[in-house]
């Protein structure tokens, strides 16, 4: 049986929506997942975006070499299968990521490839080894990943208005200049495997997490379908890749709340849990699936501390963990709790 789709408005976050604020604000305290509509405002013209992927595949198809020269290192670089483990306490063994058939023979190997995660550029020039093909693109990445960085500030200033802050209340906590934060552009690859070799219900793509930052921005690709999200009644629905009927629209982009947006606003905001697995429909295996996310966080050391809004004062939901014994956690402190977690190893 096919699961449900989730319900996710597409927004207008342009001048001509004087309700985007509002609206962005009712979508995020319902289920924490927004699609916006990709057009001029949010400035993310599609053919920056078919570039990104077209250099993506280009990696991922790249040979294996190109992939160790640069393995992770403080949450950038190559991460590989079976390294990360998404929802520890569930899981038995790590995603399920990338199957690799030398030469397509029939004796599959398993070679652990999964995602590259770019961290900040300064000046446009990145603070971490890059591999081929990147290492020759740095400036297009650094204009990619700029491009996110202002659209989450975008959507930050209308997050503070609806919330009846100073408009610059979040902005200028992710304001890249003052200093380093935890923002990851991260390039995802999940391949279809044969039928044969189809995964069993212990093998997920990416394990139930909600995401460590303020807000995701996540770019599929059509006909690649895989992602779930945790409903408040606690069943798995599918997010679509393109909830749009007309077929000349760009594609909008998809954006979710991350754990920080929730501290902030004592869980008015919902860090939604999520998940990709290999669709019941269509192939067994799956088909390859190709996403981009872009894991906007703040300075290092903002504050994890409920902001000044009567609406959150109001809201009595309270989330769990932000003061731990009377100390004020900072951004940073909770990313090096949600890695140690994640890899496996101590914060
Ligand atoms: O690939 C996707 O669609 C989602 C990936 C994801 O949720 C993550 O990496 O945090
Ligand atoms: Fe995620």
């Amino acid at each position: 049986m096919s699961k449900a789709s989730a319900q996710i408005p597409v927004i207008d976050i342009s001048s001509s929506n004087p309700h985007a604020a509002t609206q962005l604000l009712d979508a995020a305290a319902n289920n924490g997942f927004v699609f916006v509509e990709n057009n001029d405002a949010a400035g993310m013209p599609p053919a920056k975006i078919a570039n990104m992927f077209n250099l993506s595949k280009e990696f991922f198809q790249g040979p294996v070499e190109n992939k160790q020269e640069c393995p992770t290192q403080n949450n950038r670089g190559w991460v590989s299968m079976q390294q990360e483990t998404l929802d520890p306490g569930n899981q038995k063994r790590g995603d399920f990521k990338e199957y690799n058939t030398p030469n397509s023979h029939p004796t599959i190997t398993l070679t652990p490839t999964r995602a590259f995660n770019l961290g900040e550029f300064t000046n446009n020039k990145p603070n971490q080894p890059l591999p081929t093909p990147f290492s020759q693109e740095a400036s297009t990445l650094a204009d990619f990943t700029n491009s996110c960085h202002a659209l989450c500030n975008k959507l930050l200033q209308l997050f503070a208005q609806a919330l009846d802050l100073p408009s610059d209340w979040f902005s200028s906590r992710h304001d890249q200049t003052k200093g380093p934060s935890g923002s990851i552009m991260r390039l995802l690859y999940y391949p279809s495997v044969p039928d044969t070799l189809a995964p069993d219900e212990d093998d997920i793509r990416a394990g139930a997490h909600s995401d460590y930052g303020t807000l995701t921005l996540l770019f599929q690709l059509p006909g690649q379908p895989g992602l779930e999200i945790l409903t408040p009644s606690k069943t798995w629905e599918s997010v679509p890749t393109n909830p749009q009927t007309d077929a000349s629209k760009p594609l909008p982009i998809l954006v979710n709340i991350g754990d920080l947006l929730a501290y902030w606003t004592n869980g008015l905001l919902k860090s939604t849990v999520h998940r990709v697995i290999f669709p019941k429909e269509g192939r067994r295996g799956g088909e390859d699936r190709h996403s981009m996310a872009y894991f906007c966080h703040p300075l290092d050391e903002a504050e994890l501390v409920a902001v000044p809004s009567k609406r959150v004062e109001e809201y009595k939901g309270g989330v769990e963990g932000v003061n731990k014994g009377g100390k004020t956690l900072t951004a940073k402190d909770h990313l090096l709790e949600r890695l140690a977690a994640t890899y496996g190893t101590k914060a």
